[in-house]
């Protein structure tokens, strides 16, 4: 397992500062649906009177695709910012300042899970955007559940690339008579620095394996310590809060009995040592944190603080 410079923390904490970017790389996801949903998506405009995009509220002010308003941008546009169970909202007001500011007029927040904040006035023929895995086809569940009262009509998953081509029109409403399209999530060709593809890959929208499992584990309990979240430590039952990732995924592994006995030769004979499963752990540990586990979040609030313009190199 690859190790990054860490500190162990005693009661009182010296957190991480910063996380090492340099010289690491959020590989690029660009496969050939997205390339050809975005041609279609182009293409089904003349149907749609309206387009919805739909992102993560977790993160709010980067990992939009800016290649979304330059192709479809024509059209009058609703963002809608989802899994605001799992977010940090305290800041709201600031959020939606701050997207008014970049003249992001029509702004709603929703849980989709939980059919919140869904009854909305509309009409017509929408097309729903957005990068993969923030919600889409839920959002689309959600308005026919509310509106018809019937279940699913689009494929929902919890990993990214589900919907793989724009959708015929799907009815989510009798009056006013709606239909939505829902289009595979697409990403930005280039994510605008490390840290926001980072982020990304936290919410999920990206294949974890891309980024490696272990590299995300660690930023986790990065932004877990530097934001004073530290439900980790009770959800997996350990002895303290942690900088050091080698040290907390060991203990989750042996948590959740992930751990096998390897023969180790030494110079007196054969050593039994327990190996835990790393990989495993760490799965483990972005599952607690995407479901919610351990406690909403803002991983934009460094923006927020106006440390740093959105998606902007450090
Ligand atoms: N907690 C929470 N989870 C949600 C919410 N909306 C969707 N999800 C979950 O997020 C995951 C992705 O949802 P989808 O609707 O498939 O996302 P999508 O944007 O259509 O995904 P792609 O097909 O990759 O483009 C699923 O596991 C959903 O159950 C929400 O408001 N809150």
């Amino acid at each position: 397992m690859r190790l990054f410079p860490r500190a162990m923390c005693a009661s009182v904490a010296a957190w991480r500062q910063c996380f090492p970017l340099h010289g690491r790389d959020v590989a690029r996801w660009f496969p050939g649906h997205m390339a050809k949903g975005l041609k279609k998506m182009q293409s089904s405009l003349k149907l749609v009177d309206c387009i919805i995009e739909v992102h993560d509220a977790r993160i709010p002010l980067s990992g939009r695709n800016h290649l979304f308003q330059e192709t479809l941008g024509l059209k009058p546009h609703l963002l809608v910012l989802n899994k605001m169970d799992l977010a940090d909202l305290t800041e709201q007001q600031k959020i939606v300042h701050h997207l008014e500011g970049e003249g992001q007029k029509n702004i709603i927040f929703t849980n989709c899970v939980k059919d919140e904040n869904i009854k909305q006035n509309m009409e017509y023929c929408i097309m729903v955007i957005g990068i993969p895995n923030v919600g889409k086809s839920s959002l689309i569940n959600s308005l026919r559940r509310q509106h018809l009262k019937i279940g699913k009509a689009a494929r929902v998953g919890g990993t990214p690339g589900i919907t793989r081509a724009v959708t015929s029109r799907i009815q989510v409403s009798e009056r006013p008579l709606m239909f939505l399209l829902d289009t595979p999530g697409v990403l930005a060709p280039r994510i605008g620095s490390v840290e926001t593809g980072f982020k990304l890959a936290l919410c999920g929208t990206v294949l974890d394996h891309l980024v490696g499992e272990e590299t995300m584990a660690d930023y986790l309990l990065f932004v877990l310590n530097q934001h004073r979240m530290f439900r980790y430590v009770q959800h997996y039952g350990l002895s303290g809060a942690s900088d050091d990732v080698e040290h907390v995924l060991k203990s989750i592994a042996v948590r959740l009995g992930r751990t096998r006995k390897v023969k180790v030769l030494t110079g007196t004979g054969d050593v039994n040592v327990i190996q835990p499963n790393y990989a495993a752990a760490a799965r483990d540990f972005l599952q607690a944190f995407r479901s919610g586990l351990l406690g909403p979040v803002m991983l934009d609030r460094d923006i927020l603080q106006g440390c740093l313009p959105a998606d902007s190199e450090p």
